[in-house]
């Protein structure tokens, strides 16, 4: 997959954060000439830029909302990451229009930027969250991948090639529930489960980025790309955590958070009707239809009648073994338990 980037420059907005690291972590000894970070926070980049100590990375301050800043960054490069976006769904449900200014406007830049200076391939990085969204932050995801599917539309043969991807939770990210369980554990307190039947798709941030390389290399134009994953229930999750760490901590029923599904889909049943099933991943091509109304109200698709969404509660799903077995795959898992063990 690497092959593909041999000569090329890279931009990874938002490259800052998690995905960016490590994506920079699996691309900078490849055969890249240069890879361009670019997002807001200048502390974070003098972190990282003396930790990489690497001429071929490039900085960019910038913020994905004002296009000036984007068209700097974007000249020359042939291959685009869009990582950048508001995604803690508390803070969009609160400040809804700063995630319409970052995660719609922003990417909107983004995408016409990209066209604008004749890059090859842009990737939009999107969410489960982003499909029958409840919250902000997954409409304006959605919101996101419908303004690259537009813009995909336009372009033609040898144009930037758009595409978006779609995962589930990353395990262990930032704030997210396995590193607060962890927490609780080794605090000695109870574990706060919202809804023990509470569903998620399990991935791992490698797993993340394997997608993007993925679409990056089989994308047509316009493409959603989806990574099929298992799920497991909130309540086998603590479970599967207790018994990794041997503690006796008692289970607190919380009750569901603000704007929280009780599964989240992946793809819906009229996007797997025009997929095309790549083992573990799956090609949502574009709707090429125009701007024809007849069209869509006497032409519907009965295939799609047949066929259900991908949701966390019809996939695969995890035993408690089989997820403690996946959380040991996982490298922060595996440093925490060897301290706890340790202690
Ligand atoms: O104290 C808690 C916290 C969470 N959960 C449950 O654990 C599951 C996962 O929760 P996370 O908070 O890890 O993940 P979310 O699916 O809620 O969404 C997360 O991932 C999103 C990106 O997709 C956003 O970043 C979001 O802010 C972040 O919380 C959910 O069923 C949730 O209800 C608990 O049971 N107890």
């Amino acid at each position: 997959m690497l092959n593909n980037l041999v000569g090329s420059t890279v931009l990874i907005t938002g490259g800052t954060g998690s995905f960016g690291n490590e994506l920079l972590q699996l691309i900078k000894d490849s055969e890249v000439k240069e890879i361009r970070i670019f997002s807001r926070d200048e502390l974070k980049q003098e972190h990282m830029r003396i930790k990489l100590n690497n001429p071929k990375v490039k900085f960019y301050i910038g913020d994905i909302r004002e296009r000036s800043s984007v068209d700097q960054a974007m000249e020359g490069v042939d291959l685009v990451f869009h990582a950048a976006a508001l995604k803690q769904v508390p803070s969009c449900e609160f400040f809804p229009m700063q995630a319409v200014l970052t995660n719609i406007v922003g990417s909107h830049n983004v995408v016409e930027s990209a066209i604008a200076h004749k890059v090859k391939s842009l990737v939009c990085l999107s969410t489960d969250k982003a499909v029958f969204p409840v919250n902000a932050m997954g409409m304006s995801k959605g919101m996101m991948e419908k303004v690259a599917t537009a813009a995909a539309r336009r372009l033609g043969p040898g144009d930037t090639m758009i595409s978006s991807v779609r995962y589930g939770n990353v395990m262990y990210s930032r704030g997210s529930v396995i590193p607060l369980f962890i927490d609780q554990i080794k605090q000695g307190k109870p574990l706060t489960v919202t809804d023990p039947n509470m569903t998620r798709f399990l991935l791992s941030l490698r797993s993340a980025i394997d997608l993007v390389l993925f679409a990056f290399e089989h994308a047509q134009q316009g493409d959603i790309f989806v990574r099929k994953a298992p799920a497991s229930t909130v309540a086998d999750l603590a479970q599967a955590l207790k018994n990794l760490f041997k503690s006796d901590v008692p289970i607190n029923i919380i009750g569901t958070r603000h704007a929280e599904k009780l599964f989240e889909t992946l793809a819906t049943a009229g996007e797997i009707a025009q997929s095309e099933d790549m083992g573990d991943y799956l090609r949502v091509k574009m709707d090429d239809r125009d701007l024809n109304y007849a069209k869509y109200f006497t032409e519907g698709n009965v295939e799609e009648n047949l066929i259900e969404d991908y949701h966390s509660h019809n996939t695969k799903r995890l035993t408690v073994p089989e997820i403690e077995q996946l959380l040991l795959t996982l490298p922060d898992v595996q440093r925490e338990l060897a301290a706890w063990q340790s202690r």
